[in-house]
């Protein structure tokens, strides 16, 4: 018995070197040398798009050489605009055939540095991409070209009685969000990315066109063959480039009521959420946010509300509907304590409520002027989330920062989003050390490392211990079969 548990402990501990072994393998990997462009491949590149659609400038190579991240601003070589499929597809050719990276660009709102050029090369903005290729009304379907963002969508749809619910804070392509498998406020009753997503139209790096699903399907079920369409979703750049995405659409809800309401403690808050989700209500939104970030909100968009462990609530539904959500919601609340319950059925209170939510990023860096923003974004089994914004806010306090905590609690999935002023080392060092112990509860609680903001290039190595060593491999060898060269956005995902 003994020698057998001391085996056990043995071979745990030369797991655990491994994984370390490896990770510090990758990491010498990953010290390569930016790629030497040939002095005919600017020209090559604007025979293909056409030499107003190249760019050298620094401005532009700026511009493309970040996201909204605190993650330092790594410049592509250039930067191509491209204007249709055939074009994307002759540029990874042109690229493949000289092994250059070649970076695709959204909207560049990603917060894991997804678009940094960490190796030069070309960076592909497809943001002059903007077809709304089809609406199928009748299916609750449209497909869309790689630029179009979910709010020219959703303005196109208004009159149609239809609408796209994934929410990202900020305004992203509808591509990049399928790269990214974003999500937001309304993934509680909508899904993410990765649910409504149906069909890519996707560029390899050695240029084939394909459709994820087979050419112009569209359907709500398949039971045929592997989920292509799903391996692109969230690959962040690194198998190919999206050019086209059909995605699902939803009814405009018949009526819509939003609430606010407060708690004494996180576990409170927590509690009513789940009670509501056991309740089967289904609840649009239901956003948690602490005292510090109501504090921020309150300061930011001229919000009055109490300083204290909050939700932010909306349902959707009809008239009828509606009134029966409300009352079971606030008696859920109420049992827990809950107070100040505030009804906003007017939509220019709803709208305000809303905005404010999203440009939380922005009051929690505005709580120290000159900061940029160092996001985190963990998911857990909703029974286990008050027990990781615990942990993660008496860690926050032990280290004496400001780290004002928000989250997408119906999913179990939560950020911090510490204010850092660039050259302040001591306290990235300090943020950086908190995140990863969050991240490391989060694993050891059955969560990822991230909910919906994805890998880039700061969370490879909790990748790898989130899908152990074998996943990690199954993923290297999809990624060999479909980018042997290796151009696609390389140093994400993966060291
Ligand atoms: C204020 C604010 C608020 C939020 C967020 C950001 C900001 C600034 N985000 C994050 C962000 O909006 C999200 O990651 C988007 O999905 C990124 O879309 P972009 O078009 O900007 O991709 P961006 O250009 O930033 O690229 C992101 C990654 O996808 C790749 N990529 C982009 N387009 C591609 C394409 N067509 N084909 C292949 N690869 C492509 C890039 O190479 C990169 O790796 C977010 N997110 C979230 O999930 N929930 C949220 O609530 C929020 N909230
Ligand atoms: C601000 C961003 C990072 C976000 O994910 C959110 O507000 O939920
Ligand atoms: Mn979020």
């Amino acid at each position: 018995m003994h020698s057998q548990r001391i085996i056990r402990s043995y071979s745990a501990l030369f797991r655990k070197l491994q994984i370390i072994s490896n990770i510090q393998r990758h990491k010498t990997q990953q010290v390569a040398e930016k790629i030497q462009i040939p002095s005919s491949f600017a020209a090559d590149l604007a025979q293909i798009v056409g030499k107003h659609n190249v760019s050298t400038a620094n401005a532009v190579r700026e511009q493309h050489g970040h996201d909204e991240s605190y993650h330092s601003i790594e410049l592509p070589d250039m930067v191509a605009f491209a204007e249709c499929t055939e074009q994307v597809s002759e540029v990874a050719r042109l690229c493949n055939h000289h092994g250059i990276p070649l970076i695709p660009f959204g909207s560049g709102t990603g917060l894991e540095g997804g678009v940094n050029a960490v190796k030069g090369g070309v960076c592909l903005d497809l943001s002059k991409m903007t077809k709304i290729v089809s609406v199928n009304a009748g299916d609750f379907d449209c497909t869309v070209e790689a630029g179009v963002t979910r709010k020219t969508l959703n303005s196109y749809l208004r009159d149609t009685g239809l609408w796209f619910p994934i929410d990202p804070g900020a305004d992203a392509s509808l591509c990049g969000m399928c790269a990214t498998s974003a999500s937001g406020t309304n993934a509680v009753r909508y899904g993410t990315m990765r649910e409504n997503t149906m069909n890519l139209e996707v560029v390899l790096a050695d240029g084939t066109v394909f459709d994820t699903a087979g050419k112009g399907k569209r359907t709500k079920k398949t039971s045929a063959g592997y989920n292509l369409t799903n391996l692109f979703v969230g690959s962040e750049g690194t198998l190919g480039i999206i050019t086209k995405a059909t995605i699902r659409l939803y009814p405009q809800p018949e009526a819509t009521i939003s609430a606010t309401c407060h708690f004494e403690t996180v576990q409170a808050a927590v509690d009513s959420t789940v009670q509501v989700l056991q309740c089967g209500i289904p609840i649009a939104r239901i956003e948690f946010l602490d005292e510090v970030s109501v504090d921020a909100c309150n300061k930011f968009s001229k919000l009055n509300m109490k300083v204290a462990p909050s939700l932010f609530l909306e349902f959707h539904g009809n008239a009828s509907g509606l009134e029966d959500q409300t009352k079971l919601v606030a008696e859920i609340v109420q049992a827990n304590g809950g107070s100040n319950f505030v009804w906003a059925k007017d939509p220019e209170v709803r709208n305000h409520l809303w905005k404010a939510r999203h440009e939380i990023l922005y009051a929690c860096m505005a709580l120290k002027p000159g900061t940029k923003p160092y996001s985190t974004d963990v998911c857990v089994p909703i029974s286990n989330l008050p027990k990781v914004i615990t942990r993660t806010k008496e860690m926050i306090q032990e280290a004496g920062i400001i780290g004002p905590i928000v989250g997408h609690v119906g999913d179990g999935n939560f950020h911090v989003f510490y204010p850092v002023h660039p050259d302040d080392q001591e306290t990235l060092a300090k943020v950086k050390d908190v995140s990863h112990k969050m991240a490391l509860l989060a694993l050891e609680l059955d969560g990822t490392c991230t909910g919906e903001h994805g890998i880039g290039q700061g969370k490879r190595e909790l990748l790898e211990r989130e899908i152990g060593e074998s996943g990690i491999k199954v993923m290297r060898h999809l990624k060999m079969a479909l980018d042997p060269r290796g151009i696609m956005n390389p140093g994400k995902v993966f060291f």
